[in-house]
């Protein structure tokens, strides 16, 4: 033998996993991204093919999952030294474990009308968006005489973990989906809005102002609607913008559907209470439309918020 097999480690990377802890109608989320890599005794597999020592890479997949739903996920730390210490000691060959996780951040959206027509105050309990900035984009054309004004956001991502369904839709002969009557509804917002400001002489709206109640508007109108489809919350969202905010005139979306799995633990013996989820980032349905103010000129271009 001219070559010899040194440093080797294998297992399943980036098991999206969710898990909603449901306390009441108050739902918790942990939103993480788990790897898992196994070393230890591996030669065999390596040099002849035998696979007498090897746990599948989906066996630590589904492992992932299993945890979520058995012990639930309190922190990062605690679900990655049980599932490491798990795969050492249950795995004679296996004598190293390393599990990367990476996890994000949801905090609750904040709704102030909470005694507006459409909620009660505790629809919040199951509205969240992701932490970190979305990005605030803008794009401003002048000819000399008429301004444009078009201003939005992307990367502001948003999940709600009931008060959804989808059903009624066409079955054909390739339809497979079976209808959902309490999904988890996450979407990425992209969106646009045009102001009606054209005209130096006409009074310039307040930009900060507008853009931090239009982002507002869009966020409670997500929580609040109660929603048959993602296309339904879309129109939603956009009509409360323009009924809300004289300045704007047209908005437009782009909302990819970031499906949720629920993740099958019958095999495992266990009962999947909408509890554990696999997050998949694509494919993804795409939803996309703009909203108008009665009688206003449909001008953001249609592939703008996919920019
Ligand atoms: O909100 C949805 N709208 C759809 O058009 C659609 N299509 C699909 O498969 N799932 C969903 N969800």
């Amino acid at each position: 033998m001219t070559t010899i097999l040194g440093q080797n480690q294998y297992g399943k990377a980036e098991n999206r996993v969710v898990r909603i802890t449901r306390d009441g109608d108050t739902h918790h989320i942990k939103d993480l991204n788990v790897s898992v890599a196994l070393s230890g005794d591996m030669d065999d597999v390596h040099y002849s093919g035998s696979n007498a020592n090897v746990l599948p890479t989906d066996t630590t997949k589904n492992t992932v999952y299993a945890f979520a739903k058995e012990y639930g996920i309190e922190s990062a730390e605690q679900f990655g030294i049980h599932l490491a210490r798990w795969f050492v000691n249950s795995q004679e060959p296996i004598s190293r474990a390393r599990i990367r996780i990476e996890e994000y951040a949801w905090e609750r959206i904040q709704t102030s009308d909470a005694n507006s027509k459409f909620i009660g105050a505790d629809e919040v309990k199951h509205s969240f968006v992701r932490k970190g900035q979305e990005t605030r984009v803008t794009q401003i054309t002048y000819d000399g005489q008429n301004w444009e004004v078009i201003s939005g956001l992307k990367d502001l991502i948003v999940m709600n973990s009931t008060n959804s369904e989808f059903w009624g839709y066409v079955k054909d002969k390739y339809t497979t989906l079976q209808e959902a009557y309490d999904r988890i509804l996450a979407t990425q917002v992209s969106g646009r809005w045009r102001f009606n400001w054209t005209d130096d002489e006409q009074r310039m709206p307040n930009w900060e102002k507008s853009y931090e109640a239009t982002k507002k508007h869009m966020l409670e109108a997500f929580a609040e609607t109660y929603s048959l489809s993602l296309q339904q919350t879309l129109y939603q969202m956009g009509s409360r913008i323009i009924n809300h905010r004289s300045e704007i005139d047209e908005v437009r979306f782009s909302l990819p559907n970031k499906h949720h799995f629920l993740v099958d633990l019958e095999p495992f013996g266990l009962k999947n209470d909408n509890e554990v989820y696999f997050a998949a980032d694509r494919m993804y349905g795409l939803i996309e439309a703009t909203i108008l103010r009665d009688g206003a000129d449909a001008r953001i271009p249609v592939d703008m918020t996919n920019l």
